[in-house]
């Protein structure tokens, strides 16, 4: 269970996040989205400490982040774009990860992603001689791996051909099944929902709306998410005109 209270953030001038507060409980499929440069990825970073907000407070599991560094072992994070030693090896990279973790490694690692990708065919591989496509496989993997009971997720479809795309919806929807918490953020409509069960949609920072799949679809009469989040959207945005024209 993640809690963020009141969120802002900003880059020189520009603010980035506008008091953003949600509760994202264990056992939820959350898909963050909005148009580019809305904050999607800065809101995630917020969450995994590596963008500090200029206030608010964010809680995993009931106990606050700040200052901390120890929840991030609750939580398994594949990056919009891995950047990795180019160097290492897979493998040398997979031993580096799992020593680092040695303390609170669990007792057996997940490597459902490891053989449905083929990695360890390619163990032996530089990491800066993969495909893109591969590196994300290997973020894939590691973000998997310690069995965490959440998963952050950002773009984690795009540059994956179809068959692995596949796959790895396919664990995304065992680990829910699982009962994790995992927060995606994607551009891809049909993806989201065929995973998805909550919406959480950001547009110039704020929070736009937080509602479950199956509310949005019924409030719209839509059945495809794509559709329910424009109509949706649509609404929004004449609720907002109107309430400008009033203010007039
Ligand atoms: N470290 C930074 N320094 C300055 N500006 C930043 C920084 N990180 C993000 N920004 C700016 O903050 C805004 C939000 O960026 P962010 O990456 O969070 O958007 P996003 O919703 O994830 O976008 P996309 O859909 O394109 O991935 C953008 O205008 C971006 O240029």
């Amino acid at each position: 269970m993640i809690r963020a209270e009141n969120i802002n953030k900003s880059f020189g001038k520009l603010q980035v996040l506008r008091n953003v507060s949600v509760s994202l409980p264990q056992g939820r499929v959350v898909a963050v989205i909005g148009p580019n440069g809305s904050g999607k990825t800065t809101f995630i970073k917020t969450l995994l400490g590596i963008v500090v907000p200029d206030s608010g407070s964010i809680y995993v599991e009931g106990q606050s982040i700040a200052n901390r560094h120890d929840y991030r072992a609750q939580i398994g994070y594949m990056p919009q774009i891995g950047r990795y030693p180019t160097h290492l090896k897979i493998k040398q990279l997979f031993d580096m990860m799992t020593d680092l973790r040695k303390e609170n490694a669990p007792k057996s690692l997940d490597e459902d992603l490891v053989a449905a990708f083929g990695l360890r065919a390619m163990f032996e591989k530089p990491l800066g001689t993969l495909s893109g496509g591969t590196k994300q496989k290997v973020s894939a993997a590691l973000a998997f791996l310690f069995n965490p009971p959440i998963l952050i997720l950002d773009e984690p479809t795009a540059g994956l051909d179809p068959l692995s795309s596949e796959l790895l919806k396919e664990k995304i929807q065992r680990e829910h099944d699982n009962g994790k918490l995992i927060l995606i953020t994607s551009h891809v409509m049909s993806d989201l929902d065929e995973l998805a069960t909550d919406v959480l949609y950001l547009q110039d920072g704020s929070v736009q709306f937080y509602n479950s799949v199956n509310d949005l679809k019924l409030e719209t009469g839509e059945q495809k998410l794509g559709r329910a989040i424009a109509k949706t959207m649509s609404k929004t945005e004449a609720s907002s005109n109107l309430s400008e024209a009033i203010k007039i």
